[in-house]
């Protein structure tokens, strides 16, 4: 459905040249629900904006929905945008028009006649929950609603990709979670692909199937939901998901953390757990097969989607060879172990 290949864009000249995207490959198939996360000005709204030539690339081809995008005349590409709505963070309403009269803009830039108008916006109001606002103007509706309507408006056009730039970044966690079921919905009743850009694993966790994660310009991952969260790649994709998880050492710890294994030390640990591990009493295992005290400092369980995940931060206290013995155990469980460093015993 949407096609990326090769995308690069380039922003300024000379010392002044940014480059925003490089060599960016991404499909997302008909009817998926896609996430691209990043830090600020990883090149998350160039990307999005790529899609419909808000942004041109400077090199690169974008298909959507068997179209490419990139060859089109600025009429025809005027045409092909109706079929793809976008959203943004700030809503970007008209002010001094009224719920219906914003969502009916589209189809009055389209010479829509006022019955097809009517006929289109109606089920709009009733799909985003706004029959009763239909006459209000955006500054007497929350945040939420502003976003509703921003989405109703996005529809109005029948399009079959939503484009969301950031779209609950302003809004508070609850409205956040009604506007995603709403987002969700959407995709199932109307078929409707989804690309959105976000910074939170929150959003992505919610309603993504497949997430890409983008760096100084570059797509650095691209996994299913479940496989990001228990399996990230990157040091990147980890500290995202850190991030997320909040799973962090106790402070005092971190301070006595040494990236050296010493004669007198022992290993602190961050263990991921997912599938059958999580289910596996292998901490007890561990500490009988492996003859090791392990000492939990913090622990937590995520369901992600259809996926269990585990994560545990632990002292592995015993000799250096039983303690090499029981990373090399939970290796072989399928766990993933990272050394965050190691204390003096006794300490
Ligand atoms: N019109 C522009 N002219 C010059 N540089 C730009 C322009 N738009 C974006 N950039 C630069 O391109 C890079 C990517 O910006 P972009 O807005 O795509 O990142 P982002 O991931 O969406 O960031 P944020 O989360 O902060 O919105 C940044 O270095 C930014 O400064």
């Amino acid at each position: 459905m949407i096609y990326l290949e090769n995308i690069s864009k380039t922003y300024g000249a000379g010392a002044n040249t940014v480059h925003a995207l490089q060599n960016v490959n991404l499909h997302i198939p008909q009817g998926r629900i896609h996430g691209v996360i990043g830090l600020s000005g990883a090149g998350k709204s160039t990307l999005i904006r790529c899609v419909n030539l808000l942004e041109r690339p400077s090199t690169g081809k974008v298909s959507v929905d068997g179209q490419d995008m990139t060859a089109l005349s600025p009429q025809a590409l005027n045409k092909a945008r109706h079929r793809i709505g976008m959203i943004f963070q700030h809503f970007n309403l008209l002010t001094t028009r009224t719920v219906f009269d914003n969502i009916a803009l589209p189809l009055e830039l389209m010479g829509e006649t006022r019955s097809t108008i009517r006929q289109r916006v109606e089920p709009l109001l009733e799909l985003v929950g706004l029959v009763d606002k239909a006459n209000q103007y955006p500054a007497q509706l929350s945040g939420g609603q502003k976003q509703r309507v921003a989405i109703a408006r996005a529809l109005a056009s029948k399009p079959n990709v939503l484009l969301c730039d950031e779209a609950t970044s302003a809004l508070d966690p609850q409205t956040t979670g009604s506007i995603l079921e709403l987002l969700r919905d959407i995709n199932k009743k109307l078929g409707l692909t989804i690309l959105l850009i976000t910074h939170e694993m929150d959003v992505v966790k919610s309603i993504c199937h497949r997430v890409s994660l983008i760096s100084d310009g570059e797509l650095v991952e691209d996994a299913e939901v479940g496989d990001f969260f228990t399996a990230p790649r990157t040091q990147l994709g980890r500290e995202f998901l850190n991030d997320f998880l909040q799973l962090e050492p106790p402070k005092e710890l971190i301070e006595r953390l040494s990236p050296d294994a010493g004669t007198n030390t022992h290993p602190v640990v961050r263990l991921t757990f997912s599938g059958d591990a999580v289910s596996t009493p292998l901490i007890s295992k561990l500490a009988r097969e492996c003859e090791v005290d392990v000492s939990i400092l913090q622990a937590k369980v995520e369901s992600i989607q259809d996926r269990t995940l585990g994560l545990m931060i632990a002292e592995l206290l015993g000799t250096p060879q039983q303690t090499r013995d029981a990373m090399a155990y939970l290796e072989s469980h399928q766990l993933q172990i990272e050394v965050l460093g190691h204390v003096q015993r006794n300490a």
